[in-house]
């Protein structure tokens, strides 16, 4: 029978109905009673482990950088040397990586994921790529037998911290079905879109409306300033009206300030935008916006900023009215 569960691994933890770790839903769900591996402890991967950790769950790591584990093994987690040792002594493995190019390495590569993968166990890649990645690793990873899911997620450091991201995942629906309870403990909702590729699709549809978003909102932010109005007050009327986001009024404020304390790299922004205009050009679609957009992450990247948090493209901005 369904029962009470704590549902959100982090501060944003809430009482949900779920099933218990006994009993299963008519989609197959239940509790996850197993071991979970986690590749790629970045902004992201770090607060996702550690809400597993503290949910109970247990968890071995493996990040590129070994100092980065040492904070979740002081919260419990195992570690082991190589993805495919994490692979190998793990039921299910997640990988939070930062790119196309690191998430085929941890999965496909020299002492890779799917070399520690066998029927019966499960990778779920939560990183953000495009689906002709996803498909090649979901390849590597079920010709050993084992279960794929790409499970991209939106929301960024904090949602992470709270538990209360939002999973966009394709591919295998038993280790979906598998999978729940861990994908509720990170998060706030799941969607389950088809095939993998599919879950890549929308990430990259969700991200480059978000890049185009928050580049229209820096160039109101100037021209405010430059016709003699107070910038903190356009966030103020914005956050009133019909295109309030959260995103402006989180990140206005500082951006009036100059700062960018980094939540989503910047460098990150422009490689889905980039994979965007591939997704768009796969289907001989134009998204000029897009375009316009991600030139200005690239000049924000020669400008230095790539690793500042995504809002500071407005810096982009300022350099080429300094250069008029
Ligand atoms: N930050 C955000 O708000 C959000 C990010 N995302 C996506 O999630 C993914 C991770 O983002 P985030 O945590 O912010 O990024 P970070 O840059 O903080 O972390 C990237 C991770 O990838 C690892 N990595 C990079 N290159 C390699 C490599 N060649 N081999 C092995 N490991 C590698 C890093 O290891 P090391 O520590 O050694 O550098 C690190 O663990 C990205 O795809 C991003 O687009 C999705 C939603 C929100
Ligand atoms: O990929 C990053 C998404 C960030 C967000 O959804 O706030």
């Amino acid at each position: 029978a369904p029962t009470l569960r704590l549902r959100g691994g982090g501060r944003g933890a809430r009482l949900v109905f779920s099933c218990s770790a006994s009993s299963s839903s008519p989609s197959g769900e239940g509790g996850f009673s197993g071991k979970v591996g986690f590749l790629g402890l970045g902004i992201m991967g770090a607060p996702m482990a550690s809400n597993l950790i503290n949910a109970g769950c247990d968890v071995t790591v493996w990040n590129r950088t070994r100092s980065k584990c040492d904070p979740l093994l002081s919260l419990g987690a195992k570690y082991e040397p190589s993805p495919a040792d994490v692979a190998s002594s793990c039921d299910v493995t997640f990988a939070m990586l930062a790119d196309p190019e690191s998430a085929v390495e941890v999965a496909c590569g020299a002492n890779g994921a799917a070399q520690g993968m066998a029927p019966g166990k499960g990778y779920v890649d939560v990183s953000t790529v495009d689906a002709a990645t996803s498909k090649l690793i979901g390849k590597h990873i079920t010709s050993t037998g084992a279960s794929f899911l790409e499970a991209p997620v939106s929301g960024s450091k904090k949602p992470a911290e709270d538990g209360l991201l939002i999973f966009l995942t394709a591919g295998d629906e038993s280790l979906y079905n598998r999978v729940a309870s861990l994908l509720d403990v990170m998060g706030k909702s799941r969607f389950f879109l088809g095939d993998v590729g599919k879950g890549a699709d929308m990430k990259l549809v969700v991200n480059m409306v978000m890049g185009s978003m928050m580049v229209s909102f820096s160039e109101g932010l100037l021209l405010s300033e430059k016709v003699g109005l107070d910038p903190n007050t356009l966030v103020e009327v914005i956050s009133q009206g019909a295109i309030s986001a959260p995103m402006f009024s989180l990140k206005g404020p500082s951006m009036v300030k100059a700062a960018y304390p980094t939540a989503f790299p910047l460098k990150h922004q422009q490689k889905d935008l980039r994979l965007a205009l591939a997704l768009a050009e796969s289907v001989s679609q134009s998204i000029p916006t897009v375009a316009a957009a991600n030139e200005l992450y690239k000049v924000a990247k020669s400008l230095g900023l790539a690793d500042q948090d995504f809002s500071a493209v407005i810096e982009a901005l300022k350099a080429k009215e300094q250069s008029k």
